[in-house]
């Protein structure tokens, strides 16, 4: 069941908000989707659930178009949040399973399995108004998975969550996954990105940047980081042509350079000026990859 986005453009009047997205989406994965503000993430996902029509282009979804009869296959957490503050937990998630056409007992198992797994079992009966903002932000992730969606998009699931409940619903995203579960997250948070996806796209303006399995998009990013501690002064390692940033720590540096040469280039001038406790090499992080792409239109 791979999401396949053709060409897809979506314009408001003459402002163009996604442009010529053309993504594959592979099935049973954590699909990450990252952006600066405004990129256009929240508008794809409209598009990809059929709340919003794409200007040009063609979405779809095991080789057929996403429709309304397919609404008990899919699961959405809107970045807008959307319960109805006045209900109970339980009366509201009812409601809202039974749109998807499950029954109600089937549905009160599922809500106790969930609110048990958030150890919130006692909000069952509590007005959603009555809890906090992350709490209701549980609430809202267990209205969008307890159908068991097959596609389950998540708009930036865990803005606003305190580190607990980050990592519990991190934990919750891997076991669904497992469970066969598509995923598509949006995320400023490069590290959840990092942890959790191995495929992903950062959108830029409307258009992909950079997308494909994340181990391929580092090794071809090309820049690694290199960690050295030394019983020396390594200052002269910034003098190296393709160091491309330097910083001194306790007891050494760390340093960017442009490839994998210019790494066996620091290595070698490292060799007879003392003892080198630590020589690292790593490969770039997300949010190197992500400034050096989407950064300079911030500056
Ligand atoms: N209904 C609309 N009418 C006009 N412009 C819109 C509409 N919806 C979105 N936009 C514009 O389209 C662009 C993309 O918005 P979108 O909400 O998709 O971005 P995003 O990547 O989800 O951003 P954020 O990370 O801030 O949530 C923005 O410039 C936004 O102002």
């Amino acid at each position: 069941m791979t999401l396949r986005l053709e060409n897809v453009t979506k314009k408001f009047g003459s402002f163009t908000a996604v442009d010529d997205l053309s993504l594959e989406i592979p099935e049973k994965q954590i699909f990450g989707f990252l952006g600066a503000n405004g990129a256009g993430k929240t508008t794809t996902f409209r598009m990809i659930l059929g709340l919003m029509d794409q200007t040009k282009g063609s979405i779809s979804w095991n080789e057929g178009s996403i429709g309304y009869d397919q609404s008990h296959l899919i699961g959405y957490l809107p970045e807008e949040r959307g319960l109805y503050p006045k209900l109970k937990v339980q009366e509201q998630l009812i409601y809202l399973a039974k749109l998807r056409g499950m029954n109600k007992s089937e549905t009160v198992k599922e809500l106790d399995y969930w609110l048990d797994r958030f150890k919130v079992p006692e909000y069952k009966n509590k007005k959603v108004e009555e809890l906090s903002k992350g709490n209701q932000q549980k609430i809202q992730f267990i209205s969008a998975v307890l159908h068991k969606p097959k596609l389950l998009i998540l708009d930036e699931p865990f803005s606003g969550l305190d580190p607990v409940n980050v990592e519990m619903l991190k934990k919750a995203v891997v076991d669904l996954k497992d469970a066969g579960t598509s995923i598509v997250f949006s995320s400023h948070r490069m590290e959840h990105v990092e942890e959790l996806c191995e495929y992903l796209c950062i959108l830029h303006h409307g258009t992909p940047v950079v997308r494909g399995r994340l181990k391929d998009i580092k090794r071809s990013f090309g820049k690694k980081n290199i960690r050295v501690h030394a019983d020396f002064d390594t200052a002269y390692l910034e003098q190296i042509p393709g160091v491309t940033k330097y910083k001194p720590v306790q007891d050494g540096c760390e340093l960017e350079v442009e490839s994998e040469n210019i790494s066996q280039e620091v290595f070698r001038e490292l060799q007879g000026k003392g003892f080198v406790r630590t020589f690292d090499l790593e490969e770039p992080t997300l949010n190197d990859i992500f400034i050096e792409k989407v950064g300079a239109s911030y500056e």
